[in-house]
């Protein structure tokens, strides 16, 4: 069923914009013209401008974009054979003759900073930890000098060569003929900035860079890497990783053999999923196995010193929290045959669990480690386990990535210094260094979507505002002013997101799906219910996802039309990410729409910054900007520590989201009436609809062979 066309029948909407100009184009509405979010015209030193992207890039015409309409699908995989395997085009890497490749494309220094300017990318070179040391020392020596901390001359600003398209990964970068073809089947042909700025780098350092003194003498970087959300980080880190693992296979004498290489982080079960999804795809024909981790999973040998988790589950089952483990299945598990590692913090730090709680079994073959949202992963919260895991790598090579679309300079000083920390302590200070990513405007929401901050005063006027959105009939000129399905909606906590969802649950009506389109997701579901909402949210059968900041990070639904933030996020960052989620890959369309009560007032200045300066970074001018100047000003400014305590709690008047002893709480309520009085007031309206419908039918069909009858929408 096409639910644009169901929802839209009795719309007004006619597909024009307010002005009346162009049609809109929804995120959902098919393949994006060009990943990219930034190509400015930079004049070069000729007087020549430069074209968008540099002079490789394909760019798919609007009038290729995909007909039909499909909200979620993945871009085109390999088919599928009988068997149900992937067809990987041929035999393994290491089998295939030789190819002919082609002359390696380089650009001179002057394009180089051309193309990384027209695209808003910084490199800048971190202090090394020698420098750091040596600052100590001074800051020891003299009293005066009591600074510890890198002065600005210690960071240096580089212009490594910029990835101008993928056929350049395999030409000049040498990657692997097979994941070069799994990257074009695929469909992947404009790389995307952050992929811009990171694969040359992070695949042949030494060819990036020419001139390694650039880089301290240096020939491997690790990075931290900033970039938009949506903007195709996963692909970023990914590359590298399989690409590396494959020469080293190539090089070994058991090809067959698989040994624990790659780690990559995840805050959530949904996103680390997703990523053994992504590399699965590009790892097909490689003879790598990508692994996503499970409790009880084996990933280190026993000795004396290791606490297995007892086992209920093997790399290949979806595992069973409730069951309980037999003794006679501890540690007979095999350790888990995978090249890469895809995982939660906890649940791997508890599979390298050993007697002495300081400690973890260490895994020495790990060459690559991967943090994805690495400021939340270097957050408090989960810190100890991330330190843990990164503390168990202690392969002397070992080359780490960090990676978000926020950064804090607290998060990117951890980072540097534990990198810097680790060297020191193995003695390793001059094989790397590291390389901070910085694209577009740091610590800022997407250019490419259209963000609204409406006051809607207290509790029941957001519930009503939510209606008016998800109501097809909202009588509005303008087609940004109402949220076409699919979309998510973010509430502050659990109770409230179950409270909101029994609360939409009959909004619905029965001949467009009813109660099975609307659901919620959070963590208090099992793992198998989280799945499954997940495949049904993708597969287009749900088109309201009310959910917590579970999915605010990193999960990937290409065509979700709009975000609403039913209650104010609990930081900037958690804005940033939470309205990520839609406009991914450059899709234009994309709708932030953010609620704010009285209660909320002192908090909402963060959100309102980042809306003004993503309308900047679009360039919409000061009289188009949604976020006015007067309404900054006139936001209060919250403290320091109102901010923490909001980051850790949120806003406090609706932290339980149900009613309180006091009577006080109950304002903060969502709910109109109960679900059961919903019900019954939905039948009504369906069986007077249904009735009204049917004479309708009778009385067209009698007088013109009849006419499909529609929705009306949902009346309030
Ligand atoms: N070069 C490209 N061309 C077209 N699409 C791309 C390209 N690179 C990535 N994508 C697509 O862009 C989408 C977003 O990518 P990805 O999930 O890696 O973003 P991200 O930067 O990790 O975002 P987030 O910060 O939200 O985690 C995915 O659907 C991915 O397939």
């Amino acid at each position: 069923m096409d639910i644009l066309k169901l929802l839209s029948r009795s719309t007004k909407q006619t597909g024009k914009n307010a002005s009346g100009k162009g049609a809109v184009i929804l995120p959902s509405a098919g393949t994006p013209a060009n990943p990219q979010l930034f190509h400015d015209e930079v004049l070069e030193s000729r007087g020549k401008k430069r074209k968008r992207g540099g002079e490789k890039v394909d760019v798919v015409k609007q009038g290729e974009e995909d007909d039909e309409v499909d909200f979620f699908a993945s871009k085109t995989a390999a088919p599928k054979t009988k068997k149900g395997r992937r067809e990987s085009g041929g035999e393994e890497e290491s089998k295939k003759p030789e190819t002919i490749l082609d002359e390696p494309h380089l650009l001179d220094e002057e394009e180089c900073r051309q193309i990384l300017k027209s695209h808003r990318l910084k490199h800048t070179l971190l202090p090394s930890a020698k420098s750091q040391d040596k600052k100590v020392k001074k800051s020891k020596k003299g009293k005066a000098d009591k600074k510890k901390s890198p002065s600005k001359d210690d960071y240096k600003q580089l212009y490594p060569q910029p990835l101008t398209a993928f056929a350049d990964l395999r030409s000049t970068y040498r990657i692997s003929g097979r994941l070069a073809e799994n990257l074009a089947t695929q469909g992947y042909k404009i790389p995307t900035e952050v992929q811009m700025g990171s694969l040359p780098l992070l695949l042949q350092p030494e060819t990036a860079i020419k001139d390694v003194a650039e880089l301290g003498g240096v020939s491997a970087v690790d990075l931290l890497a900033v970039a938009p959300t949506g903007s195709g980080k996963t692909l970023a880190f990914l590359i590298p990783a399989v690409n590396s693992i494959v020469q080293r296979r190539r090089l070994s004498e058991d090809k067959k053999h698989h040994g624990l290489q790659a780690i990559i982080v995840a805050p959530t079960k949904e996103l680390a999923n997703q990523i053994v999804n992504e590399a699965k795809k590009l790892s097909i024909g490689t003879g790598i196995k990508v692994v996503g981790m499970k409790k009880g999973m084996r990933v280190v040998e026993e000795n004396e010193d290791t606490v297995q988790e007892e086992e209920n589950s093997s790399d290949e089952e979806e595992s069973d929290e409730d069951e309980e483990p037999k003794p006679s299945q501890k540690s007979k598990q095999p350790i888990a045959k995978a090249d890469i590692l895809v995982t939660t913090p906890l649940i791997l730090l508890h599979a390298l669990a050993t007697k002495n709680p300081e400690k973890h079994a260490p895994m020495p073959s790990v060459k690559t480690l991967i943090l994805d949202e690495a400021d939340v992963l270097l957050d408090p919260l989960f810190r100890d386990q991330t330190l843990g895991i990164w503390n168990a790598c202690v392969n002397p090579e070992l080359r780490v990535t960090l990676w978000s679309a926020t950064m804090g300079s607290n998060i990117e000083a951890l980072a540097s210094s534990t990198i810097n920390e680790r060297r020191r302590k193995l003695g390793l200070e001059t094989t790397a260094r590291v390389v901070r990513l910085v694209v577009g405007l740091k610590d800022s929401a997407i250019p490419n979507i259209t963000h609204r901050l409406i006051y809607a005063a207290t509790e029941p006027g957001k519930l009503i505002a939510l209606r008016q959105l998800l109501h097809p009939t909202a009588k509005s000129a303008d087609a940004t002013q109402s949220l076409r399905p699919p979309f998510l909606v973010f509430t502050q906590t659990i109770p409230r997101a179950v409270a909101l969802h029994s609360e939409l649950l009959y909004d619905i009506p029965a001949e467009a799906g009813g109660s099975t389109r609307i659901a919620v997701l959070h963590s208090d579901l099992s793992d198998v219910a989280r799945d499954q909402v997940m495949t049904r949210f993708r597969n287009g059968e749900i088109w309201v996802l009310i959910t917590t900041d579970i999915l605010s990070r990193g999960v990937d639904f290409k065509g979700i039309n709009g975000v609403v933030n039913y209650d104010v996020p609990n930081s900037g960052a958690s804005y940033i990410h939470r309205v990520g989620r839609t406009g991914r890959a450059g899709r234009d369309g994309g709708v932030a729409v953010t609620f704010y009560t009285k209660e909320d007032i002192p908090y909402v200045r963060d959100v309102a910054n980042i809306i003004a300066a993503s309308e900047k970074q679009a360039g919409k001018p000061a009289s188009e900007a949604s976020m006015q100047k007067w309404l900054l000003d006139a936001l209060p400014k919250p403290s320091k520590e109102e901010k923490k305590k909001l980051k850790m709690h949120g806003v406090e008047a609706r932290r339980s989201g149900l009613p309180s002893k006091d009577g006080k709480g109950d304002k903060m309520k969502i709910s109109t009436k109960s679900g059961y009085e919903r019900r019954m007031e939905n039948n009504r309206k369906g069986a007077i609809q249904g009735s009204k419908r049917r004479a309708k039918e009778v009385e067209a069909t009698a007088e013109d062979g009849g006419e499909e009858s529609e929705w009306g929408g949902l009346d309030e």
